[in-house]
């Protein structure tokens, strides 16, 4: 799968601006602030209908305007595909496949699969369970629709019976016939996605660590772990037990939105005691990992974006990862880099074809290969 070409009008800072792309590898490069992760973030936009660093769609327009355009031309299994994700003001988003607009942005989930790359990735570590489990959920639902509308339908179900539980609290009342219609609905739903994620899980820890030997190029052991209260009873008892606590909190208190992963390094929690040198080559493998099982499931290989990747790891890492690159794994790759030297002598390393697009500062938005 590639994006043969991209538009951009009102996207963060570009006012209006178009690239067309190589086939292999492509590189932004530019001083700080210049738009080059913004590109990248556009190119996510078109696979994931939302932004990976600022999910509030009206903060993604350019200041000066009201409605953003992202335009991506694409050529997958021998087919062209236009994609347009199209924004304006207090509206609503759309998505648009070759002009015909999709009824619900589930329905293209996994259409384009794609994997970043970033600094950003480091939240997977340090942020709340909600991060991680948004990790599995989007790779679990880019090849299994039946997931992801299950996992719609349990998240609704659980704002019907939180709202239930503050009714009941405002009115001093309790009904315990409609409250069990809410327990079976999550019992349904929540047991479906139980299942799928401990699957999931035990089928990624293999490719991770896979992955992650290669990354690290040490013999440390890690591990992902699956978190669920689920383990220890069927959801419909966890429910009725923590009813009197769920009617205090005025929420649910069980069941598998609080489910988590766990990070280990040593059988101990990265984020506590892993370096920052062993935290970046995790979430790399972590991120290669996401690459090869979406790529497993969806028969093409994803578009791989690399934001600001060089920065980050030092001489060693950076002539692992050009030389796993350069293998026949990985397809259409983006790369942001400030430096312009560095970058080009990395890539001269492979022996892949590359476009080098200089980015400026807004007075002269141009690009030069
Ligand atoms: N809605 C918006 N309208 C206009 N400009 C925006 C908007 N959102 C972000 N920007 C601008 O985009 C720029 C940041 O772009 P980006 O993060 O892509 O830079 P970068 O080239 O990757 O920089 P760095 O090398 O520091 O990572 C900032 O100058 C920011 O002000």
């Amino acid at each position: 799968m590639i994006l043969k070409q991209l538009s951009l009008v009102n996207y963060k800072n570009f006012e209006s601006k178009s690239f067309t792309f190589s086939d292999k590898i492509n590189c932004f490069v530019g001083n700080n602030g210049v738009g080059k992760t913004n590109v990248l973030d556009a190119i996510y936009h078109l696979s994931y209908g939302k932004s990976y660093f600022n999910p509030v769609a009206s903060q993604n327009v350019n200041h000066s305007a009201d409605f953003f355009m992202i335009d991506g031309a694409y050529e997958k299994n021998d087919r062209s595909e236009k994609i347009i994700v199209g924004y304006k003001k207090n509206q609503k988003k759309t998505i648009k496949r070759n002009g015909k607009l999709y009824e619900r942005f589930s329905d293209h989930i996994g259409f384009l699969p794609l994997v970043i790359v970033s600094p950003a990735d480091r939240d997977l570590i340090i942020e709340g369970s909600e991060t991680r489990r948004k990790f599995i959920d989007s790779i679990i639902s880019q090849s299994d629709k039946e997931y992801l509308n299950t996992l719609i339908k349990y998240n609704k179900t659980l704002a019907q019976r939180n709202s239930l539980l503050k009714y009941f609290a405002a009115n001093n009342t309790f009904d315990a016939s409609t409250l069990e219609v809410y327990n079976e609905q999550l019992t349904n739903y929540g047991t479906f996605i139980y299942s799928k994620r401990k699957m999931f899980v035990e089928l990624f820890n293999t490719i991770f660590l896979n992955r992650h030997k290669v990354v690290s190029g040490a013999n440390e052991k890690t591990s992902i772990i699956y978190k669920s209260q689920l383990h220890d009873t069927n959801l419909d008892n966890l429910l009725t037990q923590s009813i009197n606590k769920d009617k205090a909190l005025q929420y649910t208190s069980v069941g598998i939105h609080k489910d988590d992963l766990v990070f280990n390094i040593e059988n101990h929690p990265i984020k506590r005691f892993g370096s920052q040198g062993q935290q970046k080559s995790f979430l790399i493998a972590l991120k290669l990992a996401q690459f090869d099982f979406l790529k497993n499931e969806s028969g093409v290989r994803p578009i791989l974006l690399l934001d600001d990747i060089f920065d980050k790891l030092d001489e060693n890492r950076v002539s692992q990862l050009i030389h796993l690159v350069n293998g026949n794994d990985f397809g259409q790759i983006f790369i942001s880099d400030t430096h312009k030297e560095r970058t080009e002598n990395i890539i001269k390393e492979t022996e892949k074809t590359y476009e080098l697009f200089q980015l400026k500062q807004k007075e002269n938005q141009g690009y030069e290969n």
